[in-house]
């Protein structure tokens, strides 16, 4: 597929929710959606469905609606789900072990292949089946192992230098648990987790519903 420029970040913040709607469709075995039924699923109108998924192609067919199958196949393959990643995760801790232990993300081709922490307490414990490792070992591990995605999971005052290292290592994306906004080089992307601000979001609308 011809790699798309400018796409907006709200269009490729949108594409997981399609991925994920598809998915569900799949499952259920529904071969085709046309946008207007898409767009009451999700919660988007018929419109912005079409100007989203047009801005990677011609997907739709005027009066038959998309191929389910053939629109999830295509979505993977914007998002990259084709593809296999291997990632490592630092700071063994409550989210750390928490993340380790959540399968599903195998599905979506992230792999955690290995866990890393400062702690000597908690070094050579297994989560599933990784072992966690001693943080110094991990250069080495990331040079030998070809890790595509760092997971910070480390407390905000650390979380700078742990990004600084992974980063230093030759890894180009870090998943940031810790509420800090990190320094990258222009090639690395960063995706944040910041749970707090979604809880304050969610506290707001109540707020404002039950005032
Ligand atoms: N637990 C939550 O629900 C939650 C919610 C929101 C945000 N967070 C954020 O996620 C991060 C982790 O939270 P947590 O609850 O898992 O903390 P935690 O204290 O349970 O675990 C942090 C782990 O990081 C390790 N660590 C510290 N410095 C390190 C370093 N330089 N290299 C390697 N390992 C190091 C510690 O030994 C510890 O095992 C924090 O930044 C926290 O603010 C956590």
């Amino acid at each position: 597929m011809e790699k798309k420029k400018n796409i907006s970040m709200a269009v490729i913040k949108r594409l997981p929710k399609y991925y994920r709607y598809l998915s569900d469709l799949l499952k259920n075995d529904v071969d085709r959606i046309s946008s207007k039924e898409l767009g009451e699923k999700i919660g988007f109108t018929a419109s912005q469905i079409r100007q989203d998924l047009n801005c990677f192609g011609d997907f739709g067919q005027q009066g038959y609606g998309y191929n389910v199958r053939e629109l999830h196949a295509q979505i993977s393959n914007i998002l990259g789900i084709h593809k296999k990643y291997k990632s490592i995760i630092v700071g063994a801790g409550n989210i750390g072990q928490a993340l380790a232990n959540y399968s599903n993300f195998r599905d979506l081709g992230v792999e955690a292949v290995g866990i890393f922490d400062a702690n000597p307490k908690l070094i050579g414990m297994k989560i599933r089946d990784i072992e966690i490792r001693d943080i110094d070992e991990f250069p080495e591990y990331v040079k030998n192992n070809c890790v595509d995605i760092g997971i910070i999971c480390v407390p905000s005052r650390n979380a700078q230098t742990v990004c600084d290292e992974l980063t230093a290592c030759g890894i180009k994306a870090i998943w940031n648990f810790a509420p800090i906004d990190l320094t990258t080089p222009d090639d690395v992307v960063v995706e944040n987790v910041h749970l707090s601000e979604s809880l304050l979001t969610l506290v707001y609308l109540a707020n404002q519903k039950h005032q």
